[in-house]
């Protein structure tokens, strides 16, 4: 039988790089695992995409799909929602590919429910400074919201205790690697990765 795909979840207050990390991981070695685009009812920022960056819709459409059973999980997160349509995630693991939630908190510890078996990564800052220092430079968000991101992002290191892992991005070079090293290292279930393994027992 097929073994079926390894979820990943990574989370991380808002502004830590998740997104960027992210890119860097799938630029770096594509098709090693799908990105699940989510549902949100938040306003596209200037360049992003419907359908790439996420499925934009209106709070009655998304209220539809929770009570339709569409959504793995969901959030309300500042103002809007948030949410991982279910289908998608499930016909992709079933084909027995990875698949890449990019959540937040309290979508992550209902993901952890309904699928223990995933891999649970934190993102966490150097430290909060630089936190508001990136979301600031960053230029998406008016003041009034990022020190709403910012409580919250307060709430959220909180919560780091309950993921398997929690990797500083400092250097996103660095914790790009380490992603990648955990990601392998789960496949394997080895504590170190030499090629060697790699060769001997094939796809990871
Ligand atoms: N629970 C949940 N959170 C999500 C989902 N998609 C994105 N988020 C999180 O919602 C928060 C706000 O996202 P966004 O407005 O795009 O801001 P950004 O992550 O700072 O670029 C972030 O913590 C995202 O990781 C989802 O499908 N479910
Ligand atoms: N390691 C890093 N060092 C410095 N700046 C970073 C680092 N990682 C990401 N950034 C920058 O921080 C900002 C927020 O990153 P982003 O990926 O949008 O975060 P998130 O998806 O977690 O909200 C972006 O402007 C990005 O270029």
């Amino acid at each position: 039988m097929k073994r079926r795909g390894m979820l990943i979840v990574l989370s991380g207050p808002s502004g830590v790089g998740k997104g960027t990390v992210r890119k860097a991981i799938f630029d770096q070695g594509a098709n090693e695992f799908e990105y699940s685009i989510s549902m949100t009812t938040r306003k596209p920022r200037e360049g992003e995409v419907d359908g790439e960056d996420y499925f934009f819709v209106s709070k009655e459409e998304f209220e539809d799909r929770i009570k339709n059973g569409g959504m793995l999980e969901y959030a309300q997160y500042v103002d809007n929602y948030y949410g991982t349509p279910l289908k998608y995630v499930n016909e992709t693991l079933d084909s027995g590919k990875d698949v890449f939630l990019e959540i937040e908190v309290n979508g992550a510890k209902q993901v952890r429910e309904k699928m223990p078996d995933g891999v649970f990564l934190f993102l966490t800052p150097p430290d909060l400074m630089e936190l508001k220092q990136r979301i600031i430079n960053r230029g998406t968000e008016d003041m009034a919201t990022i020190d709403k991101r910012m409580k919250k992002a307060v709430e959220e290191i909180k919560t780091m205790r309950d993921y398997d892992y929690a990797v500083v991005n400092d250097d996103i070079n660095v914790a790009v690697e380490e992603i990648k090293t955990i990601i392998r290292g789960e496949h394997l279930r080895v504590t170190r990765v030499y090629p060697e393994y790699q060769e001997m027992l094939g796809e990871m």
